[in-house]
């Protein structure tokens, strides 16, 4: 079960540069997606980096249940599945070796089920049998493929998604919103950045809009 994942006067500007989140406080509840939209540059990547403890704030802090996130990640990070902004995955390991590193690292491998538990996450996806192939040589819908499947591989209580769809082709767009639509209908926290909304919108329990004066719910 997921805790509540809280901004507590959340802020962040980059050296000397205009503060990017100002004095941003909510929180996301488990069972729920919470859709980040906004124009480029609105601070959407700004944001989940910050969940995902890739950046740490200006001011302000995040909390998961008790836990500050950017004080004790461990714990927490245990729990999130993350899709990056950007093509972050290791390219000398292939798909199948990635999500057992996962899952290793997680304490969630063992030989009986692990195999199993790796070919039905990348079957769901539709990546094909270049699973087997190195990350490095897939092309862009593959790598997304393979960092959707990572997210989820672990079973975990929070994701954090930049721009999930992107690259997807229709099936595994629509693949990959079931697989949010489960997690959350079991209990999972998803909070999602996409300009590809109209896939997601009728799954969101809340639309933040960054990058006016004050965010506000829709
Ligand atoms: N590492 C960085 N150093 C300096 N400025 C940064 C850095 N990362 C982001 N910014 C700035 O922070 C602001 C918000 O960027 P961010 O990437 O969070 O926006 P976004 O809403 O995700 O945009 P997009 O829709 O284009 O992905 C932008 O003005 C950007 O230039």
């Amino acid at each position: 079960m997921a805790d509540t994942l809280a901004l507590d006067a959340l802020s962040k500007r980059y050296g000397d540069g205009p503060p990017v989140l100002s004095n941003l406080s909510r929180s996301f509840e488990p069972g729920t997606l919470t859709l980040l939209v906004g124009p480029n540059g609105a601070g959407k990547t700004t944001l989940l980096r910050l969940l995902a403890v890739q950046a740490y704030p200006t001011d302000g802090a995040v909390r998961y249940g008790e836990i500050d996130v950017h004080d004790d990640p461990y714990r927490y990070l245990q729990r999130v599945g993350l899709v990056h902004a950007g093509p972050e995955l290791p390219e000398h390991l292939t798909a199948v070796e990635l999500l057992e590193w996962i899952l290793r690292s997680r304490g969630h491998w063992t030989e009986d089920e692990g195999p199993a538990r790796i070919a039905a996450v990348l079957d769901r996806l539709r990546l094909d049998e270049r699973r087997a192939n190195l990350i490095g040589t897939y092309s862009s819908g593959m790598t997304q493929k393979a960092q959707v499947a990572a997210a989820f591989v672990a079973e975990p209580a929070v994701v954090l998604m930049d721009e999930p769809l992107r690259s997807l082709d229709t099936a595994t767009t629509e693949a990959t919103v079931d697989l949010v639509d489960e997690f959350v209908a079991d209990g999972g926290l998803a909070v999602v950045a996409s300009h590809l909304t109209d896939a997601l919108r009728p799954l969101a329990d809340e639309v933040v809009r960054l990058g006016e004066e004050s965010p506000v719910s829709a």
